[in-house]
């Protein structure tokens, strides 16, 4: 049995007075993949943080599990260790550098261990920090706009690679993004985050491996574009 959901209530930040969450509430499922979009300031890494634990000013109730990691949009590794290092970084127990090889097969790098991280491209870089998170396995994956530095082609590969292993470890994820398409290409569910609630709760039933190209994709496109305040015919809004 899956275990390690997620159960948040009426979480609220201010910052110097501005409310920017005005007491959200968040279920995550074991296993399940949510994603969070929203307008840029909406609030979406404040509620990650606050989910990860890393805002004490949030106030609210939570039920978070212990085990889990986040990756963000800089790959935050530590220039002056070794990758593999980098991997295990705060890790405790024997036999580090073999489990960090192992995480590292999982992202396709177990060959550059002992490389340093300026010789990563972006693309190794963030599939590094995959495998700092997948070592510590993780029953929640944060992942605060994880591919949002990456060029096209390389996101659409690094999404790719998230699909599978979350088919293979099936933490709970809290994907950030502001990408529909990511949205849709890898979440059950896509939430809008607006004026600090969430206004929208929205379920991807696409069936898996998602595709691009098909009619439902586009219509469930269709109508988070419209939720994000976009027109989806790229025409501007008067
Ligand atoms: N430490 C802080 N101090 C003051 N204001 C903050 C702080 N962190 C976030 N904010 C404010 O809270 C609001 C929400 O920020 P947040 O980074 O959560 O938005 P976001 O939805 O993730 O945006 P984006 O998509 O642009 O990354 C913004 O107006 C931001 O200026």
């Amino acid at each position: 049995m899956l275990t390690g959901g997620v159960t948040v209530r009426g979480v609220t930040r201010r910052f110097a007075g501005r409310t920017v969450l005005d007491g959200v509430d968040l279920t995550i499922a074991p296993g399940e993949f949510v994603a969070l979009l929203g307008a840029s300031g909406s609030g979406k890494s404040t509620l990650l943080k606050a989910v990860a634990g890393l805002d004490k000013g949030a106030e609210g109730h939570f039920d978070v599990p212990q085990r889990r990691a986040i990756v963000f949009q800089e790959h935050r590794l530590l220039p002056w260790s070794r990758v593999g290092r980098n991997v295990t970084l705060g890790v405790t127990g024997k036999r580090l550098r073999e489990r960090a090889i192992a995480a590292l097969a999982e992202v396709g790098l177990e060959d550059r261990v002992d490389a340093w991280p300026s010789t990563l491209s972006g693309g190794e870089s963030q599939r590094v920090a995959l495998a700092r998170a997948l070592v510590r396995q993780p029953e929640l994956l944060l992942l605060d706009e994880p591919f949002g530095a990456l060029d096209a082609l390389t996101r659409l590969k690094a999404q790719a690679l998230v699909a599978r292993l979350w088919q293979e470890h099936r933490p709970a994820v809290l994907l950030v993004t502001h990408d529909v398409e990511e949205a849709l290409l890898l979440a059950d569910r896509a939430l809008l985050l607006e004026h600090g609630r969430i206004a929208r709760d929205l379920t991807i039933d696409l069936p898996r491996p998602r595709r691009l190209d098909s009619p439902r994709f586009a219509a469930l496109r269709r109508e988070l574009l419209l939720g994000l305040g976009v027109n989806p015919d790229l025409e501007e809004t008067p």
